[in-house]
């Protein structure tokens, strides 16, 4: 595929994954695009319909799947989640550096396609989010502890990057993404 490299942002849930890639859209604007996702699970309060995800039932989700409409797609916690194929082209029609937010999974799915993006894994240091059930917690705890394992093997991913301090993990991954950055603002300016 033609265009700037896209990036894959996975670890285990809680990272800090949405909060590196927040700081990127907002310091590089222009730069890079989110490739806005499909779930079946419920927004958390202050998440948006086609910003933070698609919301959509297991039945119409099922449909596009079947439908071929999805480059990955995978069970996470009771819930499907999946990238359209739309979702990237939106983002690499726009000439943007676009950035994945999935699973382990979904880096196991996206390795059989031709995306060839740059995988990095953010590890984290588990911080208490207060709007999952103790279910959910514990289903995303067990899914961590699978995640951190697998990060451990060699060529899964790009780089891995330990994120016990926010501002020293945003630096990490700026300058792993600084010669996919320049080329794109090299193009535009
Ligand atoms: N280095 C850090 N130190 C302390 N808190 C952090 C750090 N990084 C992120 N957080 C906080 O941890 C919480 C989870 O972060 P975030 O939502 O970015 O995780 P995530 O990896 O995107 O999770 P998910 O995959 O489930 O969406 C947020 O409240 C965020 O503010
Ligand atoms: N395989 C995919 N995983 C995805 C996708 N979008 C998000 N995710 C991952 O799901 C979990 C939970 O996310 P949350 O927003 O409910 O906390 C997390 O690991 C995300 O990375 C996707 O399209 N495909």
């Amino acid at each position: 595929m033609a265009g700037p490299r896209p990036v894959v942002l996975s670890g285990p849930s809680g990272a800090g994954k949405s909060t590196l890639m927040k700081r990127l859209l907002k310091d590089y604007e222009g730069v890079f695009g989110f490739s806005v996702s499909h779930t079946t699970r419920k927004p958390r309060p202050g998440e948006e319909e086609g910003k933070d995800y698609h919301y959509t039932t297991r039945e119409a989700m099922q449909e596009g799947i079947d439908n071929g409409d999805f480059i990955e797609n995978a069970e996470f916690s009771g819930n499907l989640y999946g990238t359209s194929k739309s979702a990237i082209e939106d983002v690499r029609a726009q000439n943007l550096i676009c950035i994945l937010d999935v699973d382990i999974q979904g880096v196991r799915n996206i390795k059989k396609t031709d995306l060839d993006p740059i995988y990095i894994s953010i590890q984290y240091v588990l911080a208490d989010r207060q709007t999952e059930t103790e279910e959910s917690l514990q289903k995303r705890l067990e899914a961590a502890r699978q995640d951190m394992e697998l990060s451990k093997e060699p060529g899964v991913f790009d780089v891995v990057i330990i994120n016990d301090d926010l501002d020293k993990a945003y630096e990490e991954l700026t300058a792993i993404l600084i010669d996919e950055i320049k080329k794109v603002q090299e193009v535009k300016s």
